[in-house]
């Protein structure tokens, strides 16, 4: 293990596999980033407590994505988009994403905590082996991850700078790590239209009705033009303990697999299901990004 940068109480580490830990170890505050497997994040915790689900049976050769974690969907969210392989090939490209810099940000104007920030970066176009498919459009999307004591904030910036517009679709896939999914309920999305994934065409359309989104089946729903935060609650305290924000960020998906589409998923334990639920920032439509132009979007999560 290599020490990357200790500042005020703040560290970064780096491992043999170029995995990066950035930590404020006084407040029980860490997070694990590998950049050998995507830009992705398998850990993030809050007074030395786990925050993000990552499956028993995860694949962690990059063969195949990691099961948990904040997976990054890019160039698109799932099949909503040319590329063939659903959620895109940024997740799981092994090798590819670049150290950019880690640096101690201080404490943010209206906050009392510090932060800590690593940037990584990855550069198309992309081509065989490394893809399955060939990208052949240039891009740099570049993903900044900041720690602090409570929260953890990240933002995507993809850049443009060929001298044709650049169509792409993004998502962070956080899998939340909850002791029972039945459990929790997702509240702010009341009156808020959904498509329901499960079911095909028109009838797929609907509306949120309860003030809760609860979980007693499988759920894969888009939920467009959802407000911008979020929050976890548990149901037999009515505490809130999470919030998920977005910024620039149009969709927000909420899946859990249930009980028959978890037997179908090798890389996770049958019941699995039980301990996560993903609340998904996602940029369903694709961005239409003019030559020389660039986007941004965040996701920030707040223990609260
Ligand atoms: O198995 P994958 O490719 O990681 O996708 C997991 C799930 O990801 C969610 O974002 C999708 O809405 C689901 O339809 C999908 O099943």
């Amino acid at each position: 293990m290599e020490i990357v940068l200790t500042s005020a109480g703040l560290c970064v580490s780096r491992t043999d596999n170029n995995a990066y830990t950035l930590s404020i170890p006084d407040r029980g505050a860490s997070c694990q980033i590998s950049s050998t497997i995507g830009a992705h994040l398998t850990s993030w915790k809050v007074n030395d407590h786990e925050m993000i689900f990552l499956s028993e049976r995860a694949d962690l050769t990059g063969r195949i994505p990691i099961r948990g974690g904040i997976p990054l969907c890019f160039p698109q969210f799932s099949k909503f988009g040319p590329y063939p392989q659903s959620h895109g090939f940024a997740r799981n490209l092994t090798g590819a994403w670049r150290f950019e810099r880690a640096y101690n940000e201080g404490v943010p104007q209206g906050f009392n905590d510090p932060c800590v920030v690593l940037v990584l970066s990855l550069t198309g176009p992309l081509d065989t082996p490394r893809v399955s498919t060939p990208y052949p459009h240039p891009f740099v999307l570049t993903m900044t991850f900041r720690l602090y004591a409570t929260r953890i904030a990240l933002s995507a910036r993809v850049d443009n700078p060929s001298p044709e517009p650049l169509a792409f679709g993004f998502a962070y896939h956080p899998y939340f790590r909850v002791e029972e999914a039945t459990q929790v309920g997702v509240r702010g999305l009341q009156g808020v239209r959904y498509k329901d994934q499960l079911v095909a065409g028109p009838e797929g359309e609907a509306t949120q009705a309860g003030e809760l989104l609860t979980v007693d089946r499988e759920v894969d729903r888009i939920y467009r033009g959802a407000p911008e935060r979020v929050v976890l609650e548990d149901l037999r305290t009515h505490a809130a303990f999470l919030a998920v924000e977005r910024r620039n960020i149009s969709d927000l998906v909420v899946w859990n697999p249930w009980v028959e589409k978890s037997k179908t998923m090798k890389d996770f334990q049958p019941e699995e299901y039980h301990k996560m639920i993903c609340i998904e920032p996602a940029q369903v439509d694709l961005v239409q990004c003019a030559p020389g132009g660039s986007w941004e979007g965040q996701m920030v999560l707040s223990r609260l």
